[in-house]
């Protein structure tokens, strides 16, 4: 086929032309003019420009692509990929990123940030961004390419001649850093348009500091570390068993299960991967499922918010060809685990068992169920002594108390916390804002019983007045 034939293109032609060779199209007009003779000095001097240029510019790519493919190694890394994270923290720290004209600009979360020190609150790291920038590395020239679309980056490295060696070296000093970066950190991963993307890096909490009880902790605990064990892999393959685990936690609101979860994961060094049901289709959830890696820790948060009720409730299991939602036959699917890697732990958290259906948490897709309940009078103690205990590191400033004083006001404090009305959030809260003075805490803590037993009721007077009123 030939688009650039006869004195004129047609609009089609043009567009086609205009798509696969940029420019191209006017200048194949100007050379036909050209060779023509109908055109004047100057005209025939800027169309002998324009090929010039269009000639330079096409031939350059070319050999540079010539070049890049017989005498470079390139090493390619999506966005998407953990390794991104890897490189684009050590890119941040050299020297090279200062000269780059093309740059781009982020936030990164301090270790420590003090009000005090303002200069080092929002810290900003530059690095490069939508182009190419050469830079030295171990005497190698190594040319980075940042190449940006729909708001993204993905990585390409090239070095010179055809064995990756210095890039793989390259790449292997960045995981180096970055596991380092990371150390006593859990790695936190959410979904970004159908990708698991790493969104955070958190402080491991200590297990001990999630307060529930111990003899159901230590169960947990235990079954997760039979698991994950070495021999327990090929106990599962032995006898054809999908090596997968789940667990449900439920409760009330402000009970644990998510400090808890995260508590887990940092106990056995998994990475974590969090997804809110809602708002994704059975696709994408199969889809994210299978791009789990192996070991780690699935959270499923709020699993009945995402409209996904009994199924003898009406209509609830109806196939959702909006694409706009999970649906129960979709999670059950992913729980099963046909898609995803092995030694995949889910556990799955609801503030109201009794609205999920029991075909989700039956054995084999939740192994184990976790009551996280209000405060009672032991919770409520625990809180307190977490709040006011003394450490090495951080003594109470003022008022140093011995530990049997907090013993005797812990006990004094959960004695007026009435069982069963307040979450070890609610309590953990009032406790912070005493965090000084465990006195003041046991002082206080009848007037705000009594406020918010107040307010409690005077809501559900509101809430019954506008249900009598329909408003
Ligand atoms: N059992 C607990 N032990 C220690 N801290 C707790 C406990 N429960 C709640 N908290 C504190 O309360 C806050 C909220 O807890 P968390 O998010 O884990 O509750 P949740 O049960 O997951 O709530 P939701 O159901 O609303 O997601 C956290 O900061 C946590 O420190």
């Amino acid at each position: 086929m030939n688009f650039i034939s006869g004195g004129g293109s047609s609009p089609a032609q043009m567009s086609l032309i205009d798509i696969l060779f940029p420019g191209l199209s006017v200048v194949s007009a100007s050379v036909q003019q050209l060779l023509a003779g109908n055109l004047d000095s100057y005209t025939r001097l800027f169309c002998t420009l324009g090929v010039f240029v269009l000639f330079t510019r096409y031939a350059v790519r070319y050999v540079w692509d010539l070049v890049r493919s017989y005498f470079m190694s390139t090493l390619h890394v999506s966005y998407y990929d953990e390794a991104y994270d890897m490189l684009v923290d050590w890119i941040a720290q050299q020297p090279f990123v200062h000269n780059a004209q093309s740059l781009i600009a982020r936030v990164r979360s301090p270790q420590r940030t003090t009000i005090q020190n303002q200069a080092k609150k929002k810290p900003l790291t530059f690095s490069p961004w939508d182009g190419s920038f050469p830079f030295w590395y171990k005497g190698h020239l190594l040319i980075l390419y940042c190449m940006v679309k729909d708001h993204r980056e993905d990585i390409y490295i090239s070095s010179i001649g055809l064995y990756p060696n210095i890039l793989k070296e390259l790449v292997e000093e960045c995981r180096g850093r970055y596991l380092n970066n990371i150390n006593k950190k859990i790695t936190v991963f959410e979904h970004r348009e159908g990708e698991w993307k790493k969104t955070r890096l958190r402080a491991i909490r200590p297990i001990s500091t999630v307060i529930m009880d111990k003899q159901v902790q230590d169960d947990l605990l235990g079954d997760m570390k039979d698991f994950l064990d070495e021999d327990t892999q090929k106990w599962y393959a032995d006898r054809g068993i999908p090596y997968q685990r789940g667990y449900l936690l439920y409760g009330p609101p402000g009970t644990g299960k998510s400090s808890f979860s995260l508590s887990l994961a940092g106990e056995f060094e998994l990475d974590i991967y969090t997804l809110q049901l809602s708002g994704i289709s059975d696709s994408k959830l199969m889809k994210l499922f299978a791009e789990l890696p192996p070991h780690c820790i699935v959270l499923l948060e709020d699993v009945d918010a995402a409209g996904m009720g009994r199924r003898d409730d009406a209509d609830t299991d109806q196939e959702n060809n909006s694409g706009s939602g999970v649906t129960l036959s979709g999670l059950l699917n992913v729980v099963d685990g046909v898609s995803s890697q092995e030694g995949r732990v889910l556990i799955m958290t609801t503030n109201h068992i009794e609205h999920l259906d029991e075909a989700l948490i039956r054995p084999g897709r939740a192994d184990k169920r976790v009551h996280f309940k209000l405060a009672d009078g032991k919770i409520s103690a625990q809180l307190f002594h977490t709040v006011f205990k003394q450490t090495p590191d951080h003594k109470q400033a003022k008022k140093q108390s011995s530990d049997e004083t907090i013993e005797r006001l812990a006990k004094d404090f959960a004695s007026k916390v009435p069982d069963q009305i307040f979450s070890p959030a609610e309590v953990l809260s009032f406790l912070l804002e005493r965090k000084n003075s465990p006195f003041d805490a046991v002082t206080a803590v009848e007037g705000w019983v009594a406020k918010a037993k107040e307010t409690a009721s005077q809501l559900k007077r509101e809430g019954s007045w506008v249900q009598e009123s329909g408003c």
